[in-house]
Parts: structure tokens; C-alpha cells; sequence
């Protein structure tokens, strides 16, 4: 695998394809900047080597242009982290593009404007990649949040560079971390599962299931599973139409010798509202009117039994209405157990949107092993698939 290590920078105009698709509040400064911060070790190490950086990105899903999607909003915020003053650049292709990158000078940092204002990118056209190509000598991808889309930046412009091309420092580390997870990690490995669709984790289950060693249930999924063993599962989440695919799990578990730990109590509400009744009840005798929203103590003790004894450790999906304070409780718990296996020597890792978000919340995020910065990259990597701006560097 290549890597930006692999080459030395000096003159070198590298162009690198970030995610710097980073949320904004109301007066568009930004209000996370974790992929910005990420992308640094790359660029850093390109400055010191004497090169420059050309930087382009994404930002939401603008149709056309868009002032409120214009990445001018976040150059402040990216000098701040880089600690060098970055250059703008109005349009990422044309004229203006390549006149500034013509006056890029060693040691400086270009960012270009929005790449999405242009259809071209998501359409994966060509001759748009090729203007792209225009504007580096050598091409780096470091945007591991968009590995998953095949678009003109990612994909296309790889597969036709004529120059050199890598993984940046931060694609290479969630590549490594997940492989980490999947082929190499110490047993025994366990994954968590929780969120709130089994249609929608199907085929991570079923591609896991290959590697691991214990899987944890929990979250809105764990009553499809319970109702389909004939528990009562009260007014639950539930995905009637996946009944029959939640036993044949259990029996390919079984037969993969995956041993699956589902909650055994939960706090029941009788409303989904942080202020409703509720009950601490056996995960099978949930009341009529009730609801699952998070999982009970005992659960939190057996879960955190498991994640003790685990070497490797994976974690997608909250185990409960995190965003309601009075059912975080089992999601907490869950981060502490995690926290406490890894700073006893295991390696964990934590991927999905929602997970991610309460891991930052609660404070867990310096306590694991690794924290993606792509939320369906990191989904769709787990269900096996390869993603397009890998394949393109590789190929
Ligand atoms: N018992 C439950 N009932 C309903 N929703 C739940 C339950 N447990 C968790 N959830 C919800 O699941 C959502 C996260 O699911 P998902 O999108 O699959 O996670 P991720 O983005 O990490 O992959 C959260 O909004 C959370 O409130
Ligand atoms: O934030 C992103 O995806 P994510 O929310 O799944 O992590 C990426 O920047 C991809 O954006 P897209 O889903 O608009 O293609």
C-alpha cells in the first residue's frame, strides 16, 4: 500500500482530497472540526518535506452553487489547525484554480471552493476528474469519509492519473484499523451492534460473523431478535418483516461458533419521551404499552463481563436512546467497559454516525483505540465492501 511516506514532497505540489465535510452552526463557523484535524498529520509532513498542499473537498449536498455549502466558511479554521495562513480559491477547476496553484509557492497551502458545485463530481465525469488532475503532481487521497462514493475526486481521478498517487496518513490509518479488526486483531473479538434497524446492519452481521468471536446485540435491533425467540416485546421497535432473518442469524451464529449475547433486562417506557414511566423489566416481559429504550442494569454488568475478556473490539450502534438523557445509561456503561478493556491492552474501535457522536458526547473519545471519521465509509468497509476511492489508488 502506498502511503504519502512512500515519497518525498520537496517542490512537489501534492493535490489532496480531503473530507472536510464538517457540520457549520447558524453563523457557518464550524462546530466540529475533528476531519479537519485529522487530515493535519498529511499535510504537515508534506510542508516538511518542502512541498505544497492543494486541498479540495466537499461540503453537504449543494445543488449547484450554494453560498451557505462555499468552503470559504471554514478557512480560518483550517489555518488555525494547520497553523499556516491557507489560500482560497473561488472555483476548484478553471482558470482561477490554476492560477493559483501556478502561484503556489513551497510550504503553502491552497483550499479549493466546494467541489459539489459542480455535478460533474458526483456524476464521476471525466474530463471534470481531468481538469482536477491539472492541479498537483502527485495525488493524494486522505478523505476516508467519501472512500464510499465513486465520484470525479475519489475514484475517477485516480484511475486516470498519470503521476504518482497515494493513501494519505488518515486513510491509511482507517484501513489499517479496520484491518485490524476484521483479519489481524487479537481473540477474542467482539463486536457490538445496537442502533436502531436490523435491515439496515444485515450484511454487516453477515460479514462479521466470519471474524469475530462474540456478538453483542443491543439498541432498537435487539427486539426483532426477541420477538422472534417468542418473547413479549410490548410496543418496541420491532421489523416484523425481518423475523425470520433474525433466527437464521442466531443459527448461523451457532454454527460459526459466534457466540451472541442479547440484553436480558431493559428499561421500559410507556412513551418515547425522556419524561415517560418507566420500568425496569426482563427483556422478554415487556409489558403491552411499553417500550424498550435502553437496556438494563444487569445487561450493562453481563455486556461489560464480555467486554473484558475481549482482545478486539468493535462497536457500531448506541445501546439505547442515547439522545434522551434517562435512557444513555446503557451506552454509557458501554463506553466505560470499553475503555477500561482498552486501557487494560485491547484494541477498539468505534465506527457509525450515531455511535460517534455519543462517544464525543460522553467523553469517550481519547479512551478507545480509534474513532473513524466516515460514518457509511466505515459501514459499508464492514460489510466487506470495497470502497471506490481505495480500489482507484490501488489499481
Ligand atoms: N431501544 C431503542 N428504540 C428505538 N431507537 C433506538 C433504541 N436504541 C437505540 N436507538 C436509536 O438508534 C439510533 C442509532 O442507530 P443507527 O443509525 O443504526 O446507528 P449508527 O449511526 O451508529 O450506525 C439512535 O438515534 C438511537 O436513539
Ligand atoms: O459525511 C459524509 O458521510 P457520513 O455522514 O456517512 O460520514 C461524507 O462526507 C460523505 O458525504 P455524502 O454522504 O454527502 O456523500
Amino acid at each position: 500500500m502506498n502511503t504519502l511516506n512512500d515519497f518525498n514532497f520537496k517542490d512537489k505540489k501534492a493535490l489532496i482530497r480531503v473530507d472536510f465535510n464538517v457540520p457549520l452552526n447558524a453563523e457557518f463557523q464550524v462546530s466540529d472540526d475533528t476531519r479537519i484535524r485529522a487530515a493535519k498529520p498529511s499535510i504537515i509532513k508534506i510542508l516538511e518535506d518542502g512541498g505544497s498542499c492543494v486541498l479540495m473537498s466537499h461540503l453537504g449536498r449543494p445543488k449547484g452553487f450554494q453560498e451557505e455549502y462555499s468552503l470559504r466558511h471554514i478557512v480560518e479554521t483550517v489555518s488555525k489547525i494547520i497553523g499556516v495562513h491557507v489560500k482560497f480559491a473561488g472555483n476548484c477547476v478553471g482558470e482561477e484554480a490554476e492560477k493559483a496553484v501556478a502561484g503556489l509557492k513551497n510550504g503553502e497551502v491552497l483550499l479549493l471552493e466546494n467541489l459539489r458545485f459542480h455535478e460533474e463530481e458526483k456524476q464521476g465525469n471525466e474530463e471534470f476528474a481531468a481538469k482536477l488532475a491539472k492541479l498537483g503532481d502527485i495525488y493524494v487521497n486522505d478523505a476516508f469519509g467519501t472512500a464510499h462514493r465513486a465520484h470525479a475526486s475519489t475514484a475517477v481521478i485516480a484511475q486516470n492519473f498519470t503521476g504518482k498517487k497515494c493513501f494519505g496518513l488518515l486513510l491509511a490509518k482507517e484501513i489499517e484499523s479496520i484491518k485490524q479488526v476484521m483479519e489481524t486483531g487479537k481473540k477474542p473479538v467482539t463486536a457490538i451492534l445496537g442502533g436502531a434497524k436490523v435491515s439496515s446492519k444485515i450484511t454487516i452481521i453477515d460479514n462479521i460473523l466470519e471474524k469475530i468471536d462474540h456478538l453483542i446485540i443491543g439498541g432498537g435491533m435487539t427486539f426483532t431478535f426477541i420477538k422472534a425467540q417468542g418473547g413479549n416485546i410490548g410496543n418496541s421497535l420491532v421489523e416484523d418483516d425481518k423475523l425470520a432473518l433474525a433466527n437464521d442469524i442466531l443459527e448461523l451464529a451457532v454454527a460459526k461458533k459466534v457466540q451472541i449475547h442479547l440484553p436480558v433486562d431493559v428499561i421500559a417506557a410507556d412513551a418515547f419521551d425522556n419524561d415517560a414511566n418507566t420500568q425496569i423489566v426482563g427483556v422478554s416481559k415487556i409489558p403491552d404499552g411499553f417500550m424498550g429504550l435502553d437496556v438494563g442494569p444487569e445487561t450493562q454488568e453481563y455486556f461489560a463481563d464480555v467486554i473484558s475478556k475481549s482482545k478486539t473490539i468493535l462497536w457500531n450502534g448506541p445501546l439505547g436512546v442515547f439522545e434522551m438523557p434517562n435512557f444513555a445509561k446503557g451506552t454509557i456503561a458501554l463506553g466505560d467497559a470499553i475503555a477500561e478493556a482498552t486501557k487494560n491492552g485491547a484494541f477498539s474501535l468505534v465506527g457509525g454516525g450515531d455511535s460517534v457522536a455519543a462517544v464525543k458526547q460522553f467523553g469517550f473519545e481519547e479512551k478507545v483505540s480509534y474513532v473513524s471519521t466516515g460514518g457509511g465509509a466505515m459501514l459499508e468497509s464492514l460489510e466487506g465492501k470495497t470502497l471506490p476511492g481505495i480500489a482507484a489508488i490501488l489499481s
